[in-house]
């Protein structure tokens, strides 16, 4: 056991269009990516993954999150108010990652910057440093991005290639404050859970109440949380007439507790893990046909 302190913090991406954010975030989460829902501790933040690794023999989690209205490109009113939310959002994570590409530093990219509000500890990521023949061609560079802003580490990289990676991973967790994980080191993505999870309901609904079951019955899952290690589910079986649900719920309510019975042996089977479900039968009528209301059950 690995009696190193841990370091766990909220990790924020910024830069202007096209300078390989997305990139990035690909290439330092990878195959750890896990979407999962937001804690308390990131309300006003979209995380977009979580990386659980231990750099220098301490292990730490990153928490990389979204930063919502973040909008440069135009500078009218709308866009002052959003970006004050912006610099309230930034001034609670811990680490800001300013993305620009070598050679470049455009007055966009300085309009990102200046978003960055002073005290949060901020890196200089000059990425796609791989367009270079050669590695010191970025020094003039870095030098002039050093004279910017007081940086806590510049590190030019590859986001492409995955060069020098590590390095970013060094300066960010150095600059972590030490404290238990926000998430469990193992999490897997929840989408995929969040889907198997409706999945298996639909089957059991479609097993135990047969053919008289219409297709325009669907499953939307209301809440998926790990809780202290158990999986804490809500869905909602919707149907679109009160028939329907009467026939979902059998009588003295047998039939929809056996669903919701099988379903949860068979997701706890599944996510190797206990698993609490409440299911739910609600009644919404020509929910195929209305729009707005299948977008917000992430239908497109
Ligand atoms: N050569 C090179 N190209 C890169 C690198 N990183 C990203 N790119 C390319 O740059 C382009 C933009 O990358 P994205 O990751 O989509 O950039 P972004 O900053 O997320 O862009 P927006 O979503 O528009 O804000 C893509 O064509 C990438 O393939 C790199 O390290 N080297």
């Amino acid at each position: 056991m690995n009696m190193a302190e841990s370091k766990c913090g909220v990790i924020a991406v910024v830069g202007r269009p096209n300078v390989g954010k997305s990139t990035l975030m690909n290439g330092m989460i990878g195959e750890h990516l896990s979407i999962t829902s937001s804690k308390p501790q990131t309300t006003r933040h979209r995380v977009l993954g979580v990386m659980t690794e231990t750099v220098k023999e301490v292990p730490t989690q990153f928490i990389f999150v979204d930063t919502p209205g973040f909008q440069t490109k135009h500078s009218n009113a709308l866009n002052k108010t959003m970006n004050r939310a912006v610099l309230t959002a930034l001034a609670d994570v811990n680490v800001i990652l300013w993305v620009i590409e070598q050679g470049k530093l455009t007055p966009a990219d300085m309009k990102v910057l200046e978003l960055c509000p002073k005290g949060v500890p901020l890196v200089a990521v000059v990425n796609k440093v791989d367009l270079l023949e050669k590695k010191n061609e970025v020094l003039p560079f870095l030098h002039k991005v050093s004279g910017q802003r007081n940086f806590d580490a510049i590190v030019p990289l590859s986001a492409q290639t995955n060069k020098n990676l590590d390095s970013l991973k060094e300066a960010v967790s150095a600059l972590l404050p030490e404290q238990p994980f926000f998430y469990d080191e193992d999490t897997l993505t929840d989408r995929p859970e969040k889907f198997l999870a409706a999945e298996r309901i639909r089957e059991k609904l479609f097993r135990l109440v047969g053919d008289e079951l219409p297709y325009t019955c669907t499953v939307v899952i209301d809440k998926f949380e790990i809780e202290e290690g158990r999986r804490v589910i809500h869905a909602s079986i919707l149907v679109d007439r009160s028939s329907h649900k009467a026939m979902i719920i059998g009588k003295g309510g047998e039939k929809l507790k056996r669903i919701g019975s099988e379903a949860r042996q068979d997701m706890e089977r599944l996510f190797g893990g206990s698993v609490h479900l409440e299911t739910w039968v609600k009644v919404r009528s020509g929910w195929a046909d209305n729009a707005s209301l299948l977008q917000s059950l992430g239908y497109e």
